[in-house]
C-alpha cells in the first residue's frame, strides 16, 4: 500500500521523527521527510550531519533510536525488498575477480539464467556500457566502474534507488556525465531516486526537491521544491536565474543552521 499527501502525490518512503544517537552523541534529531514515488529527492547537508546514518536507517542496515521509517506503507525492519543502493566507493562495491556482466548479475542468482542475462543486458545498455561486458572492474575507469555499480542496482528492478554520495570519488567531467546518466535513467524508467550529497549544485541540478539538513544534531532546515524544467542541461540549467536563486537559498539554509 502506498500513502499519499493531500495533493494525492504517492509516497514511497516516509521518515517520521527519526532520531539516532550513538552513545551520548545525537547524530540526527527528529527528521521527518516524505520521498514521493517516481521523483528525485536529494538530502544535502554539511559533512558529519548524519546523511550516511539516515541512509543506513532507510535501507534497514541500522535502526533509529526514536521514530519510524516506512517503505510503501510497511515499517522498515531489515533491508526492504525493492530497494537498491549505490555507494560512493565503487572500488569496494564491485568484485575485482568478476567480469562486469557477472558483477551486475551477481545479486540475481535466484532468477532463471535467461531472465538474468536479459536483465543484465538491459542494465548494461541503460548505463552505456555496451561492449564492456567482459572487462574486469580494474580494467575500467572510475566513471565506468560507477556505471557498472549503477547497472547492478538497476538490474534488480528497484522501486527505490538509494545513492550515497555516488559521484564523490570521480573527477568533475565524469561527475557531470554521471549526473546526466542518472537523469536519463530516471526519465526512462521512472524509478524513485533518493540521493545523499554534500554538493549543493548537484542537489539542485538533480532534484525535484531538496531536503536540506542542518549541522549536527541535524534537523531538516527546509524542504525546497526545485521548479526547474526537465530535461536539464549542465550549461543552460546552471545558468538559469532560478537555479542561481535556489543555490543561494540552499547555501544560506546550510549556513544559518
Ligand atoms: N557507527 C557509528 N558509531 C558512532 N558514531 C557514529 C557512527 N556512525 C556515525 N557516527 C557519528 O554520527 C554523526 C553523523 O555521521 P554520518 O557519517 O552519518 O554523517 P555524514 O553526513 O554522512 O558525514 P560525511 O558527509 O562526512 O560522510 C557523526 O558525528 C559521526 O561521528
Amino acid at each position: 500500500m502506498t500513502s499519499a499527501t493531500s495533493t494525492e502525490q504517492a509516497i514511497e518512503l516516509e521518515l517520521q521523527s527519526v532520531s539516532k544517537s550513538y552513545g551520548k552523541n545525537l547524530a540526527v534529531k527528529s527528521i521527518t521527510a516524505s520521498i514521493p514515488q517516481g521523483k528525485v529527492s536529494v538530502i544535502v547537508g554539511p559533512s558529519g550531519c548524519g546523511k550516511s546514518t539516515l541512509l543506513r536507517i532507510i535501507s534497514g542496515l541500522d535502526f533509529p533510536t526514536q521514530g519510524s521509517v516506512t517503505f510503501n506503507g510497511a515499517p522498515v525492519r531489515g533491508v526492504p525488498e525493492g530497494l537498491a543502493m549505490v555507494f560512493q566507493d565503487y572500488s569496494r562495491s564491485l568484485f575485482p575477480w568478476m567480469r562486469v556482466d557477472r558483477n551486475i548479475g551477481f545479486p540475481l542468482r535466484h532468477i532463471s539464467a535467461d531472465e538474468r542475462r536479459q536483465r543484465v543486458q538491459e542494465a548494461i545498455d541503460a548505463v552505456g556500457l555496451k561492449g564492456k561486458e567482459k572487462l574486469y572492474p580494474w580494467q575500467m575507469s572510475g566513471g565506468m566502474q560507477q556505471r557498472a555499480a549503477i547497472a547492478r542496482a538497476l538490474a534488480s528492478h528497484p522501486k527505490l534507488l538509494l545513492m550515497d554520495e555516488p559521484y564523490a570519488s570521480v573527477d568533475a567531467q565524469t561527475r557531470a556525465d554521471l549526473e546526466d546518466l542518472l537523469l536519463d535513467i530516471h526519465a526512462t524508467l521512472g524509478v524513485t531516486v533518493l540521493v545523499v550529497t554534500h554538493d549543493i549544485d548537484e542537489s539542485i541540478y538533480l532534484a525535484d526537491h531538496v531536503i536540506a539538513l542542518s549541522a549536527p544534531p541535524s534537523v531538516v532546515a527546509e524542504t525546497v521544491e526545485v521548479d526547474l524544467p526537465r530535461p536539464r542541461n549542465q550549461i543552460s540549467t546552471k545558468q538559469d536565474p532560478r537555479f542561481v536563486e535556489l543555490r543561494a537559498h540552499v547555501t544560506s539554509l546550510l549556513r544559518s543552521h
